[in-house]
């Protein structure tokens, strides 16, 4: 006869009993530590499995809520606004963050006064104080005569020994400033030297290709790096309301977070030593700078458009005295002026309470260059608006990254990819003609203020109309993004009408 020994089944010991608690049951023969061991192992798991539960239902928590988050992209050109928005936008809804970062601008008002100096002079190397007026091809180009010289194979004379042989000989107010210019060259040198290690500060070392003349980008959180105090010391910035994220949202884990302050302590000690040796420079230099700012060359330059700085560079330059004083902190007004280009996609994160409502917005202020707009994409899909930014003063402008194209035709082409896009065609439009500068006459036309602005308004429109497949409202600002007063009361009305939505899609859902 054969016999079968089963191994024991848990239904052994009868239909009635639990399975489970059979498995748990603890060993007949089990010692007194054993069972210590034992009952210690089990409260061990089960904190684990508690802690699991607790993350498990926090992230449903916040994935529930960050559905009700407001997110708002702010679109457009490179040099059209964006970041100056947000920064009214921290000024109004998180104002001792912008605060606290002020001491950080330092770096940024610096280069912006450098870089146009070398440009100041590199335009009087090129055309010294020649009464030439031929000026048709200069206004034709962003770069002015030399490029049409070298495109023309004319030779392109290097510097101002280059153009006195050129000219054979010189007027005596020629040879006047050539001796003054030569003091000038000469005592802003080290200056000029500086612009470059003020660049690789701001940008990390990072060269964009393909961005433009020596642009400088820099990613979200640059500030962050180091905070060099007026005492010397240097602190970490506590970014409490502006949190910041890198493109491709992956956020600032705590692993980076060490890494990225263990660099930037190595960089402070840098940073403080350039910072101030930039200051002792601009200070010894300040009348030079005056001088060369205030030298007719240079008015001719400019007023026959071979010489064009941007706003943000006369800015700083008419306020030399000030922001070369010792000590110097920049202002609020400082700051919005300050010019740096942004490199891929910055988050900012503002609690707002809106008629007695809180809800949190996350802003996203992205790189506008050419190269940078892939990095857009990501964020269409949960956009709840688009704060569209159009400079109108550029348009007799052309693309840093690309000469060849005028601004204006940029911004409508662009306008136009965003109206048409079906990833955004649920999100709030909202469209700021913005104003950076004075509107200059284009040629012999005398270009009044007004019939400017509605031209390029009526396009603007007119893209919108013929892109407009959801019936969208386009809400139209027109308007200085730099006014912090005009712009306080634009932002609560964008603010309302962006909240306004949500909340009507909100009950669609
Ligand atoms: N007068 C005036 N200046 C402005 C206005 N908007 C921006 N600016 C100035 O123009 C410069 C560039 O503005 P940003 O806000 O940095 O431009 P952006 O769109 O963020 O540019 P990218 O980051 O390169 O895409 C800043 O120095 C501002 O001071 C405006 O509406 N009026
Ligand atoms: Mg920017």
């Amino acid at each position: 006869m054969i016999s079968t020994s089963r191994p024991p089944s848990v239904n052994s010991a009868g239909p009635d009993v639990d399975p489970f608690s059979l498995l748990l049951r603890p060993p007949v023969n089990e010692t007194e530590h054993e069972r210590i061991a034992r009952l210690q192992r089990e409260a061990d798991a089960k904190r684990v499995s508690d802690s699991i539960d607790e993350q498990l239902k926090a992230d449903r928590e916040r994935m529930r809520k960050s559905k009700q988050d407001i997110r708002l992209l702010l679109l457009g050109q490179a040099e059209s606004g964006k970041s100056t928005l947000q920064k009214q936008f921290q000024l109004l809804y998180n104002p001792s963050a912008l605060e606290a970062e002020r001491i950080s601008w330092r770096t940024v008002v610096y280069f912006n006064i450098a870089r146009p100096i070398r440009r100041i002079l590199e335009a009087l190397d090129t055309y010294g104080d020649s009464d030439d007026d031929d000026d048709d091809l200069a206004i034709q180009s962003p770069y002015g005569r030399q490029d049409i010289r070298s495109a023309s194979g004319m030779p392109v004379p290097s510097s101002s020994a280059d153009f006195a042989a050129e000219e054979k000989s010189l007027s005596p107010s020629q040879v006047s400033l050539e001796k003054q210019l030569n003091v000038i060259r000469a005592r802003l040198a080290p200056l000029l030297t500086a612009e470059s290690s003020l660049a690789d500060r701001l940008s990390g070392g990072i060269d964009v290709s393909g961005s433009g003349r020596g642009s400088v980008f820099v990613r979200s959180g640059w500030q962050s790096r180091s905070l060099a105090l007026p005492f010397g010391k240097a602190r970490e910035r506590t970014s409490s309301g502006g949190r910041f994220s890198f493109s491709g949202r992956a956020s600032l884990d705590n692993q980076h977070g060490n890494e990225m302050e263990l660099k930037s302590r190595t960089a402070d000690a840098q940073e403080d030593k350039l910072v101030r040796d930039v200051a002792s420079i601009l200070s010894a230099c300040q009348q030079d700078i005056k001088d060369l700012w205030a030298l007719p060359a240079v008015k001719k330059l400019r007023d026959r458009r071979r010489l064009k700085l941007e706003e943000w560079a006369e800015y700083f330059l008419n306020n030399i005295e000030r922001v070369s004083a010792s000590g110097y902190i920049p202002t609020i007004e400082d700051v919005l002026h300050a010019r740096i280009q942004t490199m891929g996609v910055a988050e900012h994160i503002f609690d707002m309470s809106v008629h007695g409502r809180t809800t949190r917005w996350h802003l996203y202020d992205v790189g506008g260059a050419r190269g940078q707009r892939h990095t857009w994409i990501p964020y269409f899909d949960d956009a709840t608006a688009i704060i569209f930014l159009a400079p109108v003063s550029a348009f007799d402008q052309y693309l840093d990254e690309d000469p060849r194209t005028n601004r204006i035709d940029d911004s409508l082409q662009l306008f136009k990819q965003i109206c048409s896009n079906a990833l955004l065609k649920r999100a709030h439009l909202v469209l700021f003609l913005s104003l950076l500068s004075s509107i200059t006459s284009y040629g012999d036309r005398a270009n009044d203020y007004d019939t400017v602005v509605a031209y390029f308004k009526a396009h603007f429109t007119q893209v919108h109309r013929r892109n407009n497949e959801n019936n969208r409202v386009l809400f139209t600002h027109l308007t200085s993004v730099v006014n912090t007063k005009a712009m306080q009361s634009i932002i609560t009305d964008v603010r309302d009408s962006i909240f306004r939505n949500y909340l009507k899609s909100a009950a669609l859902v």
